[in-house]
């Protein structure tokens, strides 16, 4: 007599253990629904990542900022007594264009000391981005009249707009650091309704949003890095509910269950939640396979490059030289710099970020040669006391094989409209989470918390 070992069974099988999937476990669990999350790496968090330093607090290697209208990050925060502070931002900020570094205060919203021509034509076009943002609809945005939008690239659009190379300079700066693509990558309506999409019930988001730092993005940071919110959360949720180390597969609907299996596991389960990226979704076989439209999309979402650099200091020297670290450059490796010290300012952390085309001119160089790069660029803002760091911190994204990229997927032209009703539309009982699938704060925490709390709703209504 063979007895066939017993499969466990669940009602909820969520397959990734990052914001979005433990965001849908904690409510499955608030309305006592049994469930496990299946989490490929050695740890919970996915695109949110917190480096310990010996005898120090710590630094985020992967998603830090919150700010003003990301409600549901906020409200995370304050749930599990994570206290936030202020990105800092006292003292000069820095230009560095055409081999020179120009300190100034920033009093335009980030936009650094460039001529008088080049700043109307800037107004002008965030204005202009910015009605054309408001226009599009959050929820549905492949409205025949969005068909136009669509069919062009973000480049396309700047290029009927701006003529001054600083201003194209500035835009070629600003939309890596939001997308970490390059301005001919996405198309016009995804970054529409990316801008849009950063804001609240109290209206659509803007492009000053997305860029800014003292009320923007960037605002503020979370004591003890974004990664507590996934581990405190994993915590709650119960570690025996969570099973790392589980790069799920395979999803096969069996009768009426699913089967979700890793190399070493299967489980039985009611609903299942992809938890991540599309592109990673794509990696899974799904028995049947998934309807061609949503197989289609996640064909089609690729990854933003990125990497993150970080430079560690006894002290925020910089400070002491009356600049607040933020920085701006039109060459380098590194082209957006910020303050990363602890709240305390205990010790000393540059960072800067590594975006787009820069990132995958560096995915196949050594980590020396990365390190080297990135203080090349820091020494191009700050000068040569960059070089006293004690360690440089260098995550690559599109080298982690369960990210493969960040801080988020992207779509090129024509996808939205073609496609995007596929996003969050469930097949049987497979549902769709992840920050690409937000209606708010598209690519952010606070976009994959809330999808995981949409997930969530759209299962417990189907019970
Ligand atoms: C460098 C960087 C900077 C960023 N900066 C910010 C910022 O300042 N502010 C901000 O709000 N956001 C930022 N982000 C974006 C933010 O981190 C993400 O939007 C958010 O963390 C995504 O959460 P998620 O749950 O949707 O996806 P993920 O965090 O990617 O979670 C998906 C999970 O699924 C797992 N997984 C993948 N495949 C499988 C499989 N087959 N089986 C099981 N598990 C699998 C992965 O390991 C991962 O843990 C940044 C991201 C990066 C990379
Ligand atoms: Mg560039």
């Amino acid at each position: 007599l063979v007895t066939e070992p017993s499969i466990p069974e669940v009602a909820v099988a969520i397959i990734g253990g990052g914001l979005s999937g433990l965001s849908a476990a904690k409510e499955l669990a608030a309305a006592n629904k049994s469930f496990v999350v299946l989490e490929a790496r050695d740890r919970v968090g996915g695109r949110v990542l917190n480096a310990n330093l010996v005898g120090k607090d710590v630094q985020e290697l992967g998603g830090e900022y919150i700010g003003p209208t990301q409600n549901r990050v906020l409200a995370l925060a304050a749930e599990l007594g994570l206290p936030t502070y202020k990105t800092y931002t006292e003292g000069n900020s820095t230009f560095y264009r055409n081999g020179r570094a120009h300190h100034y205060k920033d009093s335009l919203g980030g936009i650094p000391p460039v001529g008088v021509d080049t700043l109307v034509e800037l107004g002008v076009f965030m204005t202009d981005i910015n009605n054309l943002a408001s226009t599009v609809d959050l929820e549905e945005p492949w409205t025949p009249n969005a068909t136009a939008l669509d069919s062009m690239t973000l480049e396309t659009y700047v290029n009927t707009k701006l003529s001054t190379a600083d201003s194209r300079v500035l835009l070629d700066v600003a939309i890596p650091a939001i997308l970490s693509t390059e301005m001919r990558e996405p198309s016009l309506l995804y970054s529409l309704w990316c801008i849009a999409a950063a804001g609240d019930v109290t209206g659509p988001g803007t492009i000053n949003r997305l860029i800014g730092v003292d009320g923007g993005a960037q605002d503020s940071r979370v004591s003890g890095g974004t990664q507590l919110l996934a581990t405190l959360l994993a915590d709650r949720l119960g570690l025996k509910n969570i099973y790392l180390n589980t790069a799920v597969r395979k999803v096969q609907l069996k009768e009426s269950s699913y089967l979700v299996s890793s190399d070493e596991i299967t489980i039985s389960a009611r609903h299942v939640v992809i938890a991540m990226s599309p592109s990673l979704a794509l990696r899974i076989t799904f028995d049947p396979p998934l309807p061609a439209g949503r197989d289609q999309l996640n064909q089609r979402m690729p990854m933003g490059a990125l990497g993150k650099a970080i430079a560690i200091y006894p002290s925020a020297w910089w400070r002491d030289e009356g600049l607040n670290g933020e920085g701006v450059s039109d060459t380098g490796a590194i082209r957006v710099t910020y303050d990363n010290s602890p709240a305390d300012g205990s010790f000393g952390a540059m960072m800067g970020f590594i975006e787009a085309d820069e990132m995958r001119k560096l995915d196949t160089a050594s980590e020396d040669e990365v390190k080297r790069q990135v203080k090349q660029s820091f020494a191009n803002l700050f000068g040569p006391r960059v070089d006293n760091s004690t360690d440089v911190l260098i995550q690559r994204w599109d080298l982690e094989e369960f990210s493969r990229g960040g801080p988020s997927a992207f779509m090129p032209p024509g996808v939205l409209t073609q496609y995007g009703s596929y996003l969050r539309a469930p097949v049987g009982r497979i549902h769709f989470a992840g920050t690409e699938t937000s209606l708010r704060w598209i690519g952010y925490m606070d976009g994959a918390i809330s999808s995981g709390e949409r997930v969530a709703g759209e299962i417990l209504k189907n019970w």
